[in-house]
């Protein structure tokens, strides 16, 4: 089980102190934390060479020494050393090799990452930082969450203001821009706008941010006063070069984040055009930034990047892909129980923090956001202009729980994402990365649970080809939920004011005196109700559904196919028994088939084992591994035999009461609804 947290989700917390807190955090868990332990690794790896996975030894050798060579960091090692007075009086020794202090990163930047709480680079950003700065086109690639957009920015600032950008770069009215980065979505184009906003701005840089669905003019205005940097995706800015707004005569970077899922979007042509138009490439500096980096694209960026780039990659041939802060953990559910599930979900491992849940359709998300209180849908299709208020509420903590397709899988960094649910297995290896990287960033630790149909998943192709060894969990158990759920209404309970007992104590005694109970025992009872739960059902371990129970039939030989399970119960019990069977699925070795009955029709089951000999038939007490089937398309997983959408069981709430705050209140709203859709056609969000 996961720690329950005692820690209240409150937006009014002085962001200041959380954010020492968190680095006090960081600190305490210097020596567990992968992240720190990695940065340790990279302290002794400092002066090996960078991992060149395509191969062009040849390449890196013919690199011009002049703009490529890594910088002498002994020459800052002196004044490393020196022991810095912090404001608070406390000391700090600023002997960390990847220190702020290390880099040519002028006064003004400084402070202005110091402010944001940085003050050491992490690996991705002290790997690549000599480099960019030096004039190299550059690859680069570290997992989800480890700051690859200021390993980008603090460079480039850095080489505008002090280096080798600075002589040519124009500063009047209508300046044309010297740095361009495309993105393949609007947040992500918005949340990289704000970083260089921040610490351009803190360097006398003006950007200016450019994206579609949002209006023309007011973009057209700050491109026309002049800018330094524009941030955009590549239709948008594709526009504005033709409409003459963008003139790239004088552009000295350029950059592709996110670079993989921009080319797989269809952005190619649109970004082909877009690097086409600057006229002496020998004059730009391509930089291309990604946590995945498919083959396709390392064979594509040798278009886009000089033969002398570099590549520093700190994933590589390393067998784990996915981010290392994270907890990866599987979950058997149908599509009918997540509303059921997925709020427990929340309750045992959110830690209180925020939620985004992934569908693979726009239809499913809105659907979902639909059923699960206080949460808003986020993808492409929804209008760009809510879009935008949907994110900001969620950064700034007004709702918790996102429903999101794809559009929020990338890159987009929301302060105390603690949780991750997929609805089912994304197709593809990339996805899953993306996605559980929402969480576990900056050094934090996160959990991303996937959800995923038994019978027909492709989980261990993603265990695969991520490197990730997924946990295994059954659906949390009534008695967890119900435990921290309890903890959240303890601490309420202590926060009322003292002076409602006056007015609630002869109450309260009279109920001691005569309900026979302890103290105690009354008291939890009043959590429960405080909290809505006023009876805990049991839930099957096959698919989660709310008093079902998981049974497995053995036959004496080999079940090679669901229906000749069926056949053989078809022998011993009556049709409409077989007929409420759902979850039809064969072991892994052959042997049995596991699906789900009834609680009240346990008995009959097991009893009917008694009529036809060889015949074995047991409540299942822990989930068997399950062979994995394709996943059929057309339609979004499925409960029971030809069964799917949330809405076509008539299972009852798992607490008749109902329940209060987060959470709560399904059983109301799954009335009527129509259940997930099929797949939508293509890929979109
Ligand atoms: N040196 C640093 N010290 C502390 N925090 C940092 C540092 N660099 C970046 N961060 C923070 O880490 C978080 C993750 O950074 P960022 O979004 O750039 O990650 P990323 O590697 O681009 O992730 P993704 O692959 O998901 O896009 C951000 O909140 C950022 O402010």
């Amino acid at each position: 089980m996961p720690s329950l947290s005692l820690t209240s989700n409150n937006s009014s917390v002085d962001p200041k102190k959380e954010k020492k807190m968190k680095k006090k955090i960081v600190l305490d868990t210097q020596e567990t934390d992968p992240l720190m332990v990695s940065i340790k690794k990279e302290k002794k790896k400092e002066k090996r060479k960078a991992v060149e996975f395509d191969g062009d030894d040849e390449e890196r050798s013919e690199t011009s020494s002049e703009l490529c060579e890594p910088v002498n960091l002994k020459k800052k090692s002196k004044k490393a050393k020196v022991v810095e007075e912090e404001e608070d009086g406390e000391e700090v020794k600023a002997e960390d090799p990847n220190a702020v202090t290390r880099f040519r990163i002028s006064e003004p930047l400084r402070e202005a990452l110091k402010k944001r709480g940085i003050e050491a680079l992490f690996p991705i950003q002290a790997r690549t930082f000599e480099d960019i700065l030096n004039g190299c086109d550059l690859v680069g690639r570290a997992r989800t969450g480890q700051g690859k957009t200021l390993a980008f920015v603090l460079p480039i600032l850095e080489s505008l203001v002090n280096g080798p950008a600075k002589a040519s770069r124009k500063t009047g009215y209508g300046r044309p821009p010297s740095v361009l980065v495309l993105l393949p979505t609007r947040e992500l184009a918005t949340q990289v706008f704000d970083d260089f906003r921040v610490y351009g701005g803190a360097v006398g840089l003006n950007s200016c941010c450019v994206y579609g669905g949002a209006s023309y003019q007011p973009q057209e205005l700050a491109l026309k006063r002049g800018v330094d940097i524009v941030v955009g995706t590549p239709g948008r800015i594709k526009d504005h070069i033709e409409k003459g707004n963008i003139d790239l005569s004088l552009l000295k970077f350029r950059v592709l984040d996110e670079s993989d899922e921009m080319l797989r979007m269809g952005f190619v042509e649109d970004v082909e055009l877009i690097l086409g138009k600057v006229e002496d490439v020998k004059k730009v500096q391509t930089l291309l930034f990604s946590a995945t980096l498919p083959d396709w694209v390392k064979n594509i960026s040798s278009r886009f990047l000089k033969p002398t780039k570099k590549t520093i990659d700190l994933v590589g041939n390393e067998k784990m892909k996915a981010s290392t802060n994270v907890r990866h953990i599987v979950l058997p559910c149908s599509t009918a129980a997540m509303p059921q599930v997925i709020p427990d979900i929340i309750s045992c491992y959110s830690s209180g923090g925020r939620t985004i849940i992934f569908t693979e359709k726009r239809e499913s998300a809105n659907e979902l956001a639909g059923l699960l209180p206080g949460a808003r849908a986020l993808h492409g299709e929804i209008q760009q202009s809510k879009r935008e208020v949907t994110l900001s509420g969620f950064r700034s903590g007004k709702f918790l729980t996102l429903v999101a397709t794809n559009v929020a899988a990338r890159g987009l960094d929301i302060n105390d994402v603690q949780l991750i649910i997929q609805c089912e297995p994304p197709n593809d290896v990339e996805a899953y990365i993306h996605r559980s990287g929402r969480t576990g960033r900056a050094g934090n630790s996160g959990v991303a649970v996937m959800l995923y149909d038994p019978r027909r998943s492709n989980v261990s192709k993603i265990q695969r080809e991520s490197g990730v060894k997924f946990e295994h969990i059954t659906a949390p158990r009534a008695e967890d939920i119900a435990k921290a759920a309890g903890v959240g209404a303890a601490e309420t309970i202590t926060q009322v004011s003292d002076s409602v007992i006056p007015a609630f104590k002869s109450a309260a005694e009279d109920l001691l005196s005569t309900s026979g109970l302890s103290a105690v025992e009354l008291l939890a009872k009043a959590l429960a109700k405080a909290t809505g739960y006023t009876e805990i059902k049991s839930r099957s371990l096959l698919t989660s559904m709310e008093n079902h129970v998981t049974l497995l039939l053995e036959s004496g030989k080999p079940i090679h196919t669901p229906s000749f399970a069926f056949s053989v119960m078809r022998r011993i019990l009556p049709e409409d028994k077989v007929e409420s069977v759902t979850g039809m699925s064969l072991t892994a070795d052959g042997n049995g088939a596991v699906f789900d009955v009834k609680k009240e029709d346990v008995d009959t089951f097991l009893a009917a084992q008694e009529n036809a000999a060889g015949v074995n038939i047991e409540v299942v007490k822990a989930l068997p591994s399950l062979q994995e089937r394709d996943r059929p398309r057309g339609r979004f997983g499925g409960g029971g035999r030809g069964r799917g959408g949330f809405g076509d069981r008539s299972g009852g709430n798992r607490f008749s009461g109902g329940r209060g705050g987060r959470g709560g209140g399904f059983s109301d709203r799954r009335n009527g609804s129509g259940g997930f859709k099929g797949r939508n056609n293509g890929n979109k969000w």
